[in-house]
């Protein structure tokens, strides 16, 4: 039924201010005034339709792509929007795009690396968009090694140029967004060499094509590396190839905030430290934080709702048959997702400030919170983007068969967001970072070196080595401090396992070689134990609204207790807990589902999500969910005609030729 709600029962059964709770969701009243206009400013604008990519080929999905990503600026020059408010529209055209490397990567590389006066000249170009940039730092032979990246930049002292050059097959640049068919200029990651000397990889601008005709200026080869995974999804983005034959460059053309290139061709380093070259990594990695909690708050939107519209088994006495919602096995698979959702906008927050105050720092040429930068935002995407990927499909299979249509937007969402386990840095390498910063953390404590920031507990060591856990009951388990306890020991243990073990081996890097696997694992308890920590930190805050913060505590203890039982072999294993502990944490996560039920609706309302942006027939605010998939079925070109193209050419013959055999 058209204009009914389906899901009011549901939403009536709320215990909490939904509206209170899309503020805290939000960030701020602003964040949410905002976001809230520019959402329904895109979805009121058919010129943003986005119901049909998963029929269009490449060349028209991509047209489209581009017309939708011009429009887009003209109507923010229009509407005189905020640089604020032109990335929240941006973000809920919600198609990747060129756009998304211009402002997410190339920028913010120039940003980072170059120096005021190549601020002054680049980025007044970049912002006007009169150029348009990517990030070309991938090469088909190398992506995590950047140092072993193989594009040359040789300074020329007779010309005071570089001269840019792709020596090996290997060294085609591969991979970056934009570059395909649209960047006009690119942020080039090569070996810069002056002398003959080999100074390891910095970052160029470099144009790519003429602002005339758009075609590749003289040396350049680029193009697109082809499709990828998922109809749609992330093929309406023009990854790129690129190869240099000896392409010349101004001098000043070097981001030279780290190091520069003098004209008598002299390398001069600045005080800032060398890592600052992957720094747009970090900023980057920062962002896609909390962009997970965005995608993994939309399945588990998609899918509540729908576990409350889906019907099965359980008609008793005339009554309609169970909500799916309402089986356990449900709740456990649905809610630690909801909570995980809810844990990745918290953390991402703090990410969101820590990245800010490094920055700050950094003018004030203090580097010392680098490293812990580092460790953070590369273990917290490594984390929260492998948890939402796998959230993501699990959101599906929640939904049945009907999350298999395109129509249900899980498949869409899945394949879109899956490389974000890849790109950015591969999850397991970034992990092994982590693993590095804490094995060099445990090896300075005998030093004196106080660690701070989130090793901080390494500090107490000796105490966490010791420490028992005092729970006795099942709401013991409520106590953050309980809960903080064992996810210190266990990342605490974890670790000083590993570098008792390292110390085994002579050679260190063969050490770590041999003993990754265990890295990994101690680097994603430390993760966890980060984002529980986040958690809790946040609702040491004043949280306003009726029953807000006691949802809140609910989701934060849904978050620590599930992690604690799916790595229940963990916390045995180093002795953190007994195995009785163990089973009262999972006696409390069933009470806890059990409060969340009534609240589900509510909570994923409060995301405040469009109909237009979750593009999920599953998972319309309204429930009517059933018409709507009758209708779509409809629309699909396979039924524009009753007997499909090829039955005449191909099917009718043969069936005619099964007859006639079958007379003989
Ligand atoms: C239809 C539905 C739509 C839905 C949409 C939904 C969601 C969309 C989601 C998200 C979108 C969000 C954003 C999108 C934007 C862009 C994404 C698209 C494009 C992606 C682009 C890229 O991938 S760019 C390429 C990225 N490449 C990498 O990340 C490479 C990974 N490798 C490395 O980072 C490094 O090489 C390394 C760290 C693994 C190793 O480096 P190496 O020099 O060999 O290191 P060492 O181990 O020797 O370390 C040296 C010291 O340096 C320290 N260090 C390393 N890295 C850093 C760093 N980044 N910052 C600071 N310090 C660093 C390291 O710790 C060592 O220090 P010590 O010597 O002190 O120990
Ligand atoms: C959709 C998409 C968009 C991208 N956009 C850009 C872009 O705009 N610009 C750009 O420059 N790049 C881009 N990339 C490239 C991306 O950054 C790299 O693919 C990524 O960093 C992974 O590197 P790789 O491909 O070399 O993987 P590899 O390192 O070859 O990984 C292959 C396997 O080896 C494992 N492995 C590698 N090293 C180790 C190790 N030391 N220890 C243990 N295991 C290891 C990995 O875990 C993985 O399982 C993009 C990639 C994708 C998929």
């Amino acid at each position: 039924m058209e204009g009914v709600d389906h899901l009011a029962f549901e939403r009536n059964k709320a215990q909490f201010d939904v509206d209170a709770m899309k503020i805290v969701w939000a960030g701020s009243s602003h964040a949410l005034e905002v976001s809230d206009r520019m959402s329904r400013l895109v979805a009121s604008d058919p010129a943003f339709r986005k119901d049909n990519r998963a029929m269009l080929g490449r060349k028209e999905l991509f047209k489209n792509t581009l017309r939708k990503a011009a429009y887009a600026l003209k109507r923010i020059i229009e509407l005189r929007l905020s640089e604020e408010e032109a990335s929240m529209l941006r973000s809920f055209v919600d198609e990747p795009a060129f756009t998304d490397l211009h402002w997410g990567m190339f920028v913010p590389a120039i940003k980072g690396q170059g120096t005021e006066e190549q601020l002054k000249k680049w980025l007044p170009l970049a912002q006007k968009m009169q150029i348009i940039g990517c990030y070309a730092q991938t090469e088909l032979g190398h992506g995590s090694n950047v140092q072993g990246l193989e594009t040359t930049v040789t300074f020329d002292p007779k010309t005071d140029e570089f001269v840019i050059h792709s020596p090996t097959l290997t060294s085609s640049k591969w991979w970056p967004g934009g570059l395909g068919k649209i960047s006009t200029h690119a942020v080039v990651y090569g070996r810069l060499i002056t002398d003959g000397q080999d100074h390891g990889v910095h970052g160029f601008i470099v144009q790519l094509r003429s602002l005339d005709d758009h075609l590749p200026l003289p040396g350049i080869t680029v193009g697109d590396i082809g499709m990828k995974f998922g109809n749609g999804a992330y093929n309406t983005m023009d990854n790129g190839v690129l190869r240099f034959d000896h392409v010349r460059i101004p001098r000043d053309q070097m981001l030279m905030r780290v190091s520069r290139v003098t004209r008598e061709g002299k390398y001069v380093q600045s005080n800032v430290p060398r890592q600052l070259v992957y720094g747009t990594m970090v900023y980057v990695r920062q962002t896609i934080v909390s962009d997970a909690s965005t995608a993994l708050s939309r399945a588990v939107c998609i899918a509540t709702r729908y576990s409350a519209v889906r019907r099965q088994f359980g008609a008793t006495g005339g009554n309609p048959e169970s909500q799916v919602i309402d089986y356990k096995t449900q709740q456990a698979r649905l809610f630690p997702l909801l909570a995980s959702a809810y844990a990745f906008r918290f953390v991402g927050e703090w990410l969101k400030w820590l990245y800010t105050d490094v920055m700050t720092r950094l003018q004030a040429n203090d580097f010392s919170t680098l490293p812990e930068a580092h460790a953070c935002t590369a273990g917290l995407k490594s984390l929260t983007t492998s948890a939402t990927s796998d959230g993501i499909e699990e959101c599906r299979k929640l939904c049945g068969g009907h999350g298999y249509l395109c129509s249900s937007g899980l498949p869409e969402l899945f394949a879109v967001y899956v490389p974000t386990c890849t790109y950015e840095g591969d999850n397991i390498v970034l992990l092994l970072q982590v693993a590095r910063h804490l094995m060099k953390t445990i090896s300075q404590l005998g030093s004196g070196k106080k660690p701070v920031g989130t090793v901080a507990y390494m500090g107490r060591v000796e105490q966490l080595m010791e420490s028992r856990s005092d729970v006795q009951k099942a709401e013991d388990w409520l106590n953050p401090s309980a809960v903080l306890g064992a996810f210190e020991a266990r990342a605490a243990r974890k670790s000083v396992a590993c570098a008792k073990n390292l110390s085994k081996f002579s050679n260190p890097e063969e050490g770590f070689l041999e003993l990754s696997n265990d890295l990994v694992e101690a680097a994603r308890a430390h993760c966890q134990l980060i984002v529980v920590s986040k958690f809790i930190d946040k609702l040491q805050q004043d949280i306003p609204g009726k029953g807000v913060k006691q949802l809140l505590e609910v989701l934060c203890s849904i978050y620590a207790l599930f992690h604690l039982h799916k790595h229940l072999g963990d916390f045995l294993s180093t002795g953190c807990i007994t195995s009785k502990q163990g089973s009262l944490a999972n006696d409390q996560l069933r009470s806890l589902y059990s409060q969340v039920r009534p609240n589900a609706i509510g909570l994923v309302d409060a995301f405040n999500y469009t109909d237009h942006y979750l593009s999920s027939i599953l998972g319309r605010y309204d429930g009517n969910v059933y018409p709507k998939l009758y209708e779509e079925a409809w629309k699909d070109p396979l039924n524009d005609s009753v007997i499909p193209d090829g039955f005449q050419e191909y099917i009718r013959p043969m069936l005619k030729q099964q007859l006639r055999n079958a007379r003989l």
